[in-house]
């Protein structure tokens, strides 16, 4: 399959997922939003920021321009941070109208709304290209999937027969795609578990052990859950790839933003200042925010979001954020 093909964004992912296609022989636009960032890309075939070390194919033709960028392609893959989908969409509306699947790949919850994206994007795409949503996520580190090391994730989206698109669009031999039937589970597995990696991380950095580690992940999913389930998600999503697989990989690996700021805040650094220094979206920020109001308004319980909101919004110091998880009341493990 040769589909023409442009990525939005040209991060850490959006480079990642722009490479694969290209290897698969795809003609693949890349919108960047720096200029210096087309340059490097169509110059020197380098990323140097985001994915030091990688080397962007010929078949990759980075543009500073969005609308060019998108106009006359089947198949759109959005790799912009959360909080900038909204504003990418409605900039490149005007040219929007025949493509096959508009494929989502951020990982968090609209701030001012509370949607998850497919919602936001729903909002903003044009007639037809509502019930062409799609959305890619799982676990899958941008610096792994550039290496070639296996992955698995999955791919879902309103119409089955999308899913369908988007899975043969990526299925590489080293990327390995699912197709999943439960669009809302998939998006708030991938959005909620930034915030057990920030809480992971933060544990590692207090010097907790891996004790501490194993419950946060399992009770962390537990609240995960929760939440998805009183949102309308199915229950067996959060054991799949884009629960417990991304999770595990969130809350283990280096690799993950979200993991190292959580690290540095256990260590004393403040929040602006790791922001500032990671040069990178770190998601579970603002996804604490949203999750914590959620978990308010639906009546859902979700301990370990609410002392991450205390830690990252209220400067709470972390070892009594974990104090207050160690001694609230006893109780059930399942209720
Ligand atoms: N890096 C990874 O391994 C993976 C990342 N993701 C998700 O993909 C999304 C993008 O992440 P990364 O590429 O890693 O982030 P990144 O921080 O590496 O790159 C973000 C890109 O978006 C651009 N950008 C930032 N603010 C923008 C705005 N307001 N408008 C338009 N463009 C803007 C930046 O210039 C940069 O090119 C996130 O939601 C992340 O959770 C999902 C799977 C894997
Ligand atoms: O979602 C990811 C891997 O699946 C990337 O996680 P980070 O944003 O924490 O790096």
């Amino acid at each position: 399959m040769n589909r023409k093909v442009a990525v939005v964004g040209a991060g850490s992912w959006g480079t990642a997922l722009g490479v694969l296609l290209a290897e698969k022989g795809m003609n693949v636009s890349l919108w960047a939003r720096r200029e210096e960032c087309v340059r490097e890309i169509n110059e020197q075939r380098s990323n140097s920021h985001y994915l030091p070390d990688i080397v962007i194919p010929e078949n990759i033709t980075a543009t500073g321009d969005l609308e060019a960028a998108v106009k006359d392609k089947e198949m759109l893959v959005l790799a912009v941070p959360s909080q900038a989908v909204r504003q990418v969409l409605r900039q490149m509306a005007p040219v929007l109208g025949d493509q096959l699947a508009v494929i989502n790949t951020a990982k968090g919850l609209e701030m001012e709304t509370g949607l998850r994206l497919s919602q936001v994007m729903m909002e903003e795409l044009p007639g037809p290209l509502k019930q062409r949503v799609a959305v890619l996520s799982g676990p899958s580190h941008a610096e792994e999937v550039s290496r070639h090391l296996p992955t698995a994730v999955v791919a879902t989206a309103l119409e089955k027969q999308v899913a369908e698109q988007v899975q043969d669009l990526f299925m590489a031999p080293s990327f390995r795609v699912y197709t999943h039937s439960d669009l809302t589970g998939v998006e708030l597995g991938g959005a909620l578990k930034n915030i057990i990696a920030l809480c992971t991380g933060i544990s590692d950095g207090l010097g907790y052990g891996d004790n501490t580690k194993a419950a946060l992940m399992t009770r962390g999913l537990a609240e995960m859950a929760r939440l998805g389930v009183a949102m309308g998600a199915e229950l067996m999503t959060f054991a799949g790839l884009a629960g417990m697989g991304d999770l595990v990989v969130t809350c283990t690996s280096m690799y993950s933003r979200n993991r190292r700021a959580g690290i540095q805040l256990g260590q004393g650094k403040k929040m602006p200042q790791i922001l500032k220094d990671m040069g990178m979206v770190v998601e579970g920020v603002k996804t604490t925010r949203v999750a914590y109001r959620l978990s308010r308004d639906k009546g859902v319980e979700m301990p370990i979001t609410e002392e991450a909101h205390q830690v990252i919004y209220e400067e709470q110091n972390p070892r009594e954020g974990v104090a207050n998880l160690m001694l609230r009341d006893k109780t059930e493990e399942w209720r």
